[in-house]
């Protein structure tokens, strides 16, 4: 690929995700089953495994291809079906508690759309309850369900911070998201110290006032 198809693509991504936050999905995503699916992309890993000369008669080797296609379709890309998105139940806030709630270092655990190796890394979140609050595992789970697709840490940290503020019914939202990128890490450039950090400050947050509170939590170890 020379530089100019490079830079194509980068305009091409830009482009993209001016225009929409969601994941680039085609029309048909959802005609297959789960179980199709597998089917299919174990037939296709196991071409690549053949191709980079593996024989898969060996007994190590040759329960991977399925392993692989259930591994992506039933866990690090179940994201990708709205059928797995989890049911947010809302309460009323009975408890009129108006401050800042804050959850802190949810595991994040997700996959780069670029070279498909893993983003690994913690999401915060917090939030300022008006009428309605809902359970807590519930943030850690839409930040699964956002982790579990191909992603970009910039979309993530979006398509999360949009779900809470329907979720929650208010503005007052934040998020911020610090991972390690393998893509950046165990190849390419190497590197294997810095890490990327994202963040969205919606509502009251954007104010200096919430937003210090907010990472002044995140920060006390
Ligand atoms: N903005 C953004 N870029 C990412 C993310 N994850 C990976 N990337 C980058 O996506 C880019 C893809 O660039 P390309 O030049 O097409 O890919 P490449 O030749 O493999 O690039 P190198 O990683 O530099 O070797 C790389 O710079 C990655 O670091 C992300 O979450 N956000
Ligand atoms: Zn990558």
């Amino acid at each position: 690929m020379d530089k100019q198809d490079t830079e194509n693509d980068f305009e091409a991504m830009d482009d993209h995700m001016m225009s929409s936050l969601e994941t680039p999905l085609r029309p048909d995503a959802f005609d297959l089953t789960d179980q199709e699916k597998i089917t299919i992309i174990a037939g296709h890993f196991k071409e690549i495994m053949h191709t980079l000369g593996l024989d898969l008669t060996d007994d190590s080797l040759k329960g991977t291809p399925h392993r692989v296609a259930k591994m992506y379709v039933k866990e690090i890309f179940q994201g990708l079906h709205p059928d797995n998105k989890p049911v947010i139940r809302r309460f009323e806030n009975k408890y009129m508690y108006n401050r800042m709630l804050v959850e802190r270092d949810i595991t994040l655990y997700s996959s780069c759309e670029h070279h498909f190796v893993p983003i690994i890394g913690k999401a915060h979140v917090a939030y300022i309850p008006g009428e309605h609050v809902i359970g807590l595992s519930k943030l850690n789970r839409i930040v699964q369900y956002y982790a579990r697709r191909p992603q970009v840490q910039e979309r993530m940290t979006m398509q999360i911070a949009n779900e809470l503020k329907q979720a929650l019914q208010t503005e007052d939202v934040a998020v911020l998201i610090e991972a390690d990128h393998l893509c950046v890490m165990s190849r390419g450039v190497n590197d294997v110290t810095s890490s990327t950090i994202t963040a969205e400050y919606g509502g009251l947050f954007q104010e200096e006032h919430y937003r210090s509170e907010f990472l002044s939590h995140i920060r006390k170890k």
